[in-house]
């Protein structure tokens, strides 16, 4: 689903972040993504989102080599991938419930087909009384629920998130957790970074660990 073949990444002349990164994805596989503040996992997230680009090596999504994809495709793939950001990218103007739909919307889908869906979904993160608030009055642990919400709606073929727990108290946390273990039954490829020791042994998932640029996979 995603293969990694030699990739390295380097900030424009800076030194490589990441060296000789391998490793595959396959359809409905469950990782967690580790390693110390700084290693280079939210570079990873954007390069598997095509927000960046490696500068060698072989990067596929869905059988196709991103460096010879048409900058036409990239929405379609894009689509097919759900990102849990740090900085979680709401769109302000619109309600947590409208954040949170907008996926669907995009799809093409009736509002009917999908209220009720989305409203049970906003309250199992614990967002069920905060559907029509706006994300600037939102909470930190807040607006993260609400990016998780958005990013898992519409069951994508593959879900990056990025300390997805790192706002929300370890009740919460585990409850984020059941909700991506949900969603990978469901046939959801999913990658959490995270340096939540807590979650990754609850889960028992294999670890890609990130150190000095180099890639380990464990379990
Ligand atoms: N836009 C950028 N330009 C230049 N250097 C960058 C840029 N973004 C990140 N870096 C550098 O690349 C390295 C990897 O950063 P990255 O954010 O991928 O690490 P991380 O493992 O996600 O860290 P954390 O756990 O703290 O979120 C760091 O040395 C960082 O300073």
């Amino acid at each position: 689903m995603i293969r990694f073949e030699n990739v390295g990444m380097r900030y424009g002349m800076g030194p490589e972040i990441l060296r000789d990164v391998s490793f595959h994805l396959a359809p409905g596989s469950l990782h967690f993504l580790t390693g110390p503040s700084g290693a280079g996992k939210t570079s990873l997230l954007k390069l598997m989102f095509l927000a960046s680009r490696p500068s060698r090596g072989l990067i596929t999504m869905f059988g196709r080599d991103i460096a010879t994809l048409p900058r036409a495709e990239l929405p379609d793939l894009r689509r097919r991938v759900g990102v849990v950001f740090q900085e979680f990218r709401l769109l302000d103007h619109l309600t947590t419930y409208e954040n949170v739909a907008l996926p669907l919307k995009i799809q093409g889908r009736s509002e009917d087909s999908y209220r009720a869906d989305v409203k049970e979904l906003l309250a199992w993160v614990g967002l069920g009384e905060r559907m029509t608030a706006k994300p600037p009055t939102l909470s930190g642990g807040e607006k993260q629920r609400a990016a998780i919400a958005r990013a898992v709606v519409a069951q994508p073929d593959v879900l990056l998130a990025d300390e997805p727990t790192g706002n929300v108290d370890p009740e919460m946390g585990k409850r984020l957790l059941r909700l991506f273990i949900e969603l990978n039954r469901l046939g959801t490829s999913v990658l959490i970074a995270t340096h939540d020791h807590a979650l990754v042994e609850a889960a028992g998932a294999p670890e890609l660990m990130i150190n000095g640029g180099r890639l380990t996979v464990r379990g």
